[in-house]
């Protein structure tokens, strides 16, 4: 069967030409939340900006047996979406970053997705509602996303995230970095029901965090990034 996402020989330079890491080798199959782990700096945002397609990197990144751009890298990117550490970075607001990436969108309205759907009114308002589950208000989606607290541009860029359903792998920076306990356990539960629902296009999760009991929550394998290379691990990191 031909894996969700290939990870082949992946290698990324820093600016000066040193290796961020090199050779990685990794498969990710459906059902997977791979949670990646390593100290600060080993290069694991790195390796989601490759997988995204954000970075220059040498060797390859397969999704379903086939490279990035044969899908076009919008389309790409909205299959495998990468969530950024700080998404208070962003321009704009978050109902502008909503109608774009929506517009490259497709969301899964029957049993086989298919690329290039059009997008509704309904597909931007679920979103909106998801966050409102977490507790965050409407009027927040018209503010820049500078002006948002760091806690409450995360629980809006997930909302996007989840409620577009569109996305087969999501790319989780530090997704709850910025959130209490009680909210950062809300966020991980509706993840892991979007990775089992059968309406959802959801099918694996690449998860880096620091800490070593969400690791162990969420995790359902382990790959620790050092020394440019990566392994994976029974059990998170100590
Ligand atoms: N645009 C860039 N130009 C030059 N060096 C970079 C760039 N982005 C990252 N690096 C370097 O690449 C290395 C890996 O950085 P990266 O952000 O991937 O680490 P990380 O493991 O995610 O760290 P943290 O846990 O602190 O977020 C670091 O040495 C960093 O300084």
């Amino acid at each position: 069967m031909v894996p969700l996402l290939e990870i082949r020989d992946l290698a990324c330079l820093r600016d000066q030409g040193s290796p961020v890491f090199s050779d990685l080798n990794f498969i990710v199959n459906e059902g997977d939340i791979v949670v990646i782990q390593g100290k600060s700096g080993s290069g694991k945002t790195t390796l989601l900006k490759c997988l995204s397609h954000l970075n220059v990197y040498n060797g390859q990144v397969l999704y379903r047996g086939r490279t990035p751009k044969s899908y076009g890298i919008p389309t790409y990117r909205t299959r495998v979406l990468y969530l950024p550490q700080r998404p208070s970075l962003l321009p704009g607001t978050p109902r502008d970053f909503l109608t774009v990436i929506s517009s490259f969108g497709s969301r899964k309205k029957s049993a086989k997705p298919k690329f290039n759907e059009n997008v509704s009114a309904a597909d931007i308002d679920h979103p909106i509602e998801v966050a409102k589950s977490w507790d965050i208000e409407e009027e927040l989606w018209d503010r820049d996303w500078s002006n948002l607290s760091g806690g409450e541009a995360q629980r809006v860029a997930m909302s996007i995230a989840v409620g577009l359903n569109a996305a087969e792998v999501l790319l989780l920076d530090e997704p709850t970095s910025a959130l209490d306990p009680e909210s950062s356990a809300a966020v991980e539960k509706v993840l892991a029901s979007e990775l089992r629902a059968s309406e959802s296009t959801l099918k694996a999760i690449v998860w880096i965090t620091h800490s070593e009991e969400q690791g162990q929550r969420v995790g359902t394998r382990h790959l620790y990034l050092a020394d440019g290379s990566c392994k994976e691990i029974s059990q998170p990191h100590v």
